[in-house]
């Protein structure tokens, strides 16, 4: 039986990410096509287990992760994950989702608890597929299951189950799409693009330069106990190390097409709808040097926040720009200024998203951020973008880079930032150990 303490050290502790498991990500319908996230998270977590050897009872004190996309069976995916895993049986775990946030919501759940001294180590992930998306029930075929359900007589259920119709068979599909708006995460980004009047040249030179980048993280042997292969790959399947600014420029837009003259948006500089998993292994100081381990970073600040994209706010803090707010206010919050890293990781959702985000900074009087020190292990336009598992792909990512950066002395810092559906932003810091 396990337990939690309820005593709490009085000064919150350090916390340490100590490495990260992830599988290559994969474009939809592709390789795993017919895996759930439940095979992907326990083949991560597994990783890690391996990597730290965390066999054994309670060598975790919980696991945290979510998915955007979840079948019914997964009402509790990070437990069921759990149980199939590697990990002690005993190891306490439960699901959180802030849309493409969820996988630094739930580092930053995990680390909660560490600094207050209730668990001494915790994993944190997330998965998602895009392949096996989960397939509803229309909604009027259900009320009429459901009033069948409830009918008292054989007769009852029969009138209910007669007024089922051929329309009914039509199945709720989700949508990328904003519930509020009811448009793509694309078609808000196209309107953003806009408003910061992101050119598509611009666009493709990042998303050139995350193909560049993430192709030199894995020649250069970076990526090697990050990734796990699995299923038949051992890289991320979207990854195209021969693109370039000239072939990208060649391809057409696929959102804002309604203003065909301003529609800079492709295939090429957004994200490819991907299947993955990762993970990344959190703890304190004690239970690191105990286990003979070397934290590579130090979570030490995270901020949540949220624009009103629906009812008011200006035009150009769009669905996906919550980020240029909050991350300012985190570093009010921790007294520094964008000139005291060392590392950026802007989470690719699309290109422009990216780009109207660093306006936006900009703007508000911040320093600009150095090209040279952005997703310089690439980002999601060039891994993809598994939804809820993109948090902990950056987190790990980062604390490795930091950890092996030349010339950086302990204490270099990392910002993240992700943008996430509904108009959220989570975003952090680390610190080189
Ligand atoms: C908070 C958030 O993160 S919000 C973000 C959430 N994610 C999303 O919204 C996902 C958005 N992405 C999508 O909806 C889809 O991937 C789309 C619409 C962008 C593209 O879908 P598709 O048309 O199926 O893309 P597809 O992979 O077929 O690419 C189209 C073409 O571009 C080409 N292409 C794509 N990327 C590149 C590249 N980097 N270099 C060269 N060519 C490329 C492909 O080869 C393909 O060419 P072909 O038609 O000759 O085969």
């Amino acid at each position: 039986m396990s337990s939690t303490s309820l005593v709490s050290p009085k000064v919150p502790r350090r916390v340490a990410v100590v490495g990260g498991s992830r599988i290559p990500f994969a474009r939809a319908d592709g390789p795993y096509a017919t895996c759930s996230n439940q095979d992907m998270l326990t083949a991560a977590l597994d990783g890690l287990v391996e990597r730290y050897d965390l066999q054994g009872e309670r060598a975790v004190g919980e696991f945290v992760a979510g998915a955007v996309l979840k079948h019914s069976r997964d009402f509790n995916l990070a437990r069921e994950t759990v149980l199939g895993s590697r990990l002690d049986a005993r190891t306490p775990a439960y699901d959180i989702q802030q849309a493409c946030g969820t996988g630094l919501q739930a580092v930053i759940a995990v680390a909660n608890k560490i600094a207050l001294g209730q668990i001494e180590s915790g994993v944190a992930g997330g998965a998602d597929t895009a392949s096996d998306a989960p397939l509803g029930l229309n909604d009027e075929l259900r009320r009429v299951l459901l009033a069948a359900r409830r009918a008292k007589t054989f007769k009852e259920r029969a009138r209910e189950i007669a007024r089922i119709r051929p329309r009914h068979l039509v199945p709720d599909i989700p949508r990328n799409a904003e519930p509020r708006t009811g448009l793509s995460m694309g078609e808000h980004a196209a309107r953003t693009a806009r408003e910061w009047g992101i050119t598509r040249q611009e666009q493709d030179e990042l998303a050139a330069a995350s193909h560049r980048n993430l192709a030199t993280a894995y020649d250069s042997g970076f990526l090697h106990d990050l990734v796990i292969p699995f299923n038949g790959l051992a890289r991320d399947q979207n990854l195209r190390p021969g693109t370039s600014v000239a072939k990208l420029g060649e391809l057409k837009p696929v959102f804002g097409k309604d203003r065909p003259a301003d529609a800079t948006m492709t295939a090429g500089n957004s994200t490819p709808l991907t299947d993955g998993a990762a993970t990344v292994l959190l703890a304190s100081e004690e239970w690191t040097r105990e286990r003979g381990l070397k934290p590579l970073a130090y979570l030490s600040a995270y901020e949540t926040g949220a624009v009103d994209f629906v009812t008011g706010g200006p035009a150009e803090d769009g669905l996906l720009m919550a980020p240029a707010h909050t991350v300012p206010r985190m570093l009010e919050r921790s007294g520094l200024e964008m000139s005291d890293f060392e590392l950026f990781e802007i989470h690719e959702a699309f290109a422009s998203q990216v780009l109207a985000t660093l306006a936006s900074w900009e703007k508000q009087g911040e320093d600009p951020v150095d090209r040279d020190r952005l997703n310089v292990a690439g980002s999601s336009l060039a891994t993809g973008h598994p939804f809820a598992a993109t948090g902990a792909r950056i987190v790990a990512t980062l604390a490795k880079l930091l950890a092996e950066r030349e010339g950086a002395k302990p204490g270099a810092r990392g910002l993240i930032s992700i943008c996430a559906a509904g108009g959220q932003g989570v975003t952090a810091i680390l610190e080189k150990a």
